[in-house]
């Protein structure tokens, strides 16, 4: 079998790179934006037509936030079209999807774990932007895995694991938000959990199941819990202040809420999903912050 990474230098896309070194089901080939620019269909095209895939993983993204509000085109573009051009080519190539997208798509206002059929409210522009793009894939291409995760973070890229050990070198006290509840993520955890999925699919291609599947660490925090962890486990001593988001003045709205149920994910393709904390440990073992 043969797998397109597109992405790969992001986080996720780095890490599936790096795990997909040691799989024996499949062959990768992972993408750079140097190779692959998002930026227009007839690149997506050319590209796409011109190399054989079974199964095309969208790791790339407009992540920032922020930034996203003043650039909604260029958000729109890579978060919306591009990934509708991918599922498109994909297709044609007789190859399914995997997209990834994220908690950002729901509003906020839930008060339990969010299932993926629950109704979606984007308060940003980078969550609208990634509504769309789940839209575009479904349209596209009836073999799509749409897997939405949260508070992705890694050894690679930009993070708030690493946002928080880089502050903490310059302060002795940070203010954080505890009123945005979620799940930290790990990307080495979701990477597993796509190769597996990738894995089965390569033996039975009907036990590809195609829908919004949601996928996140287990457990539940703030903003302000999961700094407070970081530099409990890092044995930094950097103080953190509980604030409100009214207090943390950002461009963008980000949802109060958005605990993800990954029960389905877990069901269907026998995933097994670790504690947030855990595998928090574990990437700052990665990083050299525990251990040594
Ligand atoms: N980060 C997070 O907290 C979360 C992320 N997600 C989703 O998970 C997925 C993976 O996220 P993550 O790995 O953190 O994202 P990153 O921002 O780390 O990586 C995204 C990659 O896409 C690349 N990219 C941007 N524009 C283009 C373009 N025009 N052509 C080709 N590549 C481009 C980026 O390049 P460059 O850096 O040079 O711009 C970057 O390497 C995304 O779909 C994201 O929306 C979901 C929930 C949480
Ligand atoms: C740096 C910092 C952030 N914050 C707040 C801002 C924000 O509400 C929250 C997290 O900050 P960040 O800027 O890391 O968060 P953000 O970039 O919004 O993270 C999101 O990224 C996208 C790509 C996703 O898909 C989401 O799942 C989520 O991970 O913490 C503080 O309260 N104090 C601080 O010192
Ligand atoms: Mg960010």
């Amino acid at each position: 079998m043969k797998v397109l990474v597109v992405g790969g230098e992001g986080q996720l896309g780095s890490t599936i790179s790096e795990l997909s070194a040691s799989c024996g089901f499949a062959e990768f080939r992972v993408t750079r934006m140097e190779e692959l620019d998002l930026s227009s269909e007839k690149n997506v095209k050319n590209f796409m037509s011109s190399v054989d895939f079974d199964y095309v993983v969208n790791c790339a993204a407009y992540t920032a936030v922020d930034k996203a509000e003043t650039e909604r085109e260029t958000a729109r573009t890579i978060n919306a079209l591009a990934p509708g051009w991918i599922a498109r080519y994909a297709k044609e190539n007789g190859a399914g999807i995997i997209h990834i997208s994220t908690d950002y798509v729901f509003g906020g206002n839930a008060n339990t774990p969010l299932a993926p059929d629950m109704p979606t409210a984007p308060s940003s522009v980078y969550g609208a932007t990634k509504l769309e793009g789940e839209k575009l894939v479904a349209e596209a291409n009836p073999r799509h895995l749409i897997i939405r995760t949260s508070w992705l973070y890694s050894r690679y890229g930009n993070n708030f694991v690493k946002t928080m050990l880089r502050l903490a070198g310059e302060r002795e006290e940070l203010s954080v938000v505890y009123d945005q509840v979620g799940a930290p993520t790990y990307a080495d955890d979701l990477a597993g959990a796509i190769l597996k999925i990738l894995e089965v699919g390569s033996h039975n291609d009907k036990a590809f199941i195609p829908g919004i599947y949601h996928y996140s660490n287990l457990g539940v925090c703030s903003w302000y819990d999961f700094a407070r962890a970081i530099f409990t486990f890092a044995g930094r001593n950097t103080r953190v202040k509980p604030i409100l988001s009214a207090e943390y003045k950002t461009a963008a709205t980000r949802p109060s809420f958005s605990v993800l149920d990954s029960s389905s994910i877990r069901k269907t393709y026998n995933i097994e999903i670790p504690y947030w904390t855990d595998s928090l440990k574990k990437c700052l073992e990665a990083f050299g912050e525990i251990g040594c």
